[in-house]
């Protein structure tokens, strides 16, 4: 796997699948790397050649000291595009992987062509959460929030059927840096970018969890009625909706990113 150098901040990039075919860039949520989205890997390795990347601050990318900001996250991306020599990729981000999307269809467009933006936000009404979020990890480090943190991310009933897979997503999030979280909560404490989506214009798909209580449908419904043209799809699942319903993610994905 490539480190690539974003203004002196090593990412951790990985490259795979069909060669030749489109090209799809995958963005990690907050407290995961890279890896979640194993789910759909085989799937859309099939189709297209799949970037996926470890935001700053989370896996084996660099933690740079904080605070981030989503500009930050989206040069990073365009510096990982330039670095591989690619143009133009279609982008499927969850959560804050879904906030850099929106960020990079608003200030770079001429690089993406389709947008998915999954379980995400374009700003917290309350974003005081992540600063009581930020002191609590502060004082008692990742653990401290992991288990409420994980009943937000997968639903009970997913967990009790599921406990390996629900088991391998705690891990993910307690090996996250404590460094990189706090700086990411504190990108997310700041984050309002209401006034940017309507100068998004490449087809969107924005993608909910019915019991998504992070990023409600209410958030995904405020984001698809601000970019022009863009559509929903509800899965039924809760904040980490690739990984409760891997098919249907994988399938609404696969389905909008190859429709005409
Ligand atoms: O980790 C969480 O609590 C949910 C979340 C909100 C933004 C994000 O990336 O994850």
């Amino acid at each position: 796997m490539p480190m690539i150098d974003a203004d002196g901040c090593l990412i951790n990039v990985s490259v795979e699948g069909r060669d030749g075919g489109p090209t799809l860039m995958l963005s990690n949520s907050l407290g995961c790397t890279l890896q979640m989205w194993e789910p759909q890997m085989k799937a859309l390795t099939q189709v297209f050649r799949v970037i996926r990347y470890d935001r700053r601050g989370h896996g084996k990318s660099n933690v740079p000291p904080g605070p981030y900001t989503m500009e930050r996250f989206g040069r990073d991306v365009l510096a990982i595009l330039d670095d591989l020599n690619i143009e133009k990729v279609h982008w499927c981000g969850l959560s804050m992987g879904g906030m850099v999307g929106q960020w990079l269809g608003a200030n770079a467009p001429e690089r993406f062509g389709k947008l998915i933006l999954a379980n995400t936000s374009c700003y917290y009404a309350e974003p005081t959460k992540w600063l009581e979020r930020i002191d609590v990890v502060k004082k008692g480090g990742i653990a401290a929030v992991a288990d409420a943190v994980i009943a937000g991310w997968l639903t009970q009933d997913f967990r009790e059927r599921e406990p390996q897979i629900t088991a391998k997503m705690k891990s993910m999030l307690l090996a996250s840096p404590v460094e990189g979280y706090l700086a990411c909560c504190e990108a997310l404490s700041t984050l309002d970018q209401r006034e940017m989506l309507a100068k998004i214009k490449s087809p969107t798909l924005v993608i909910a969890g019915r019991h998504d209580m992070a990023t409600p449908i209410s958030a995904g419904e405020l984001i698809r009625s601000n970019i022009p043209g863009a559509s929903m799809t509800i899965i039924d699942a809760a904040h980490i909706s690739n990984v409760e319903q891997p098919h249907a993610f994988t399938d609404a994905v696969v389905g909008f990113l190859t429709q005409r």
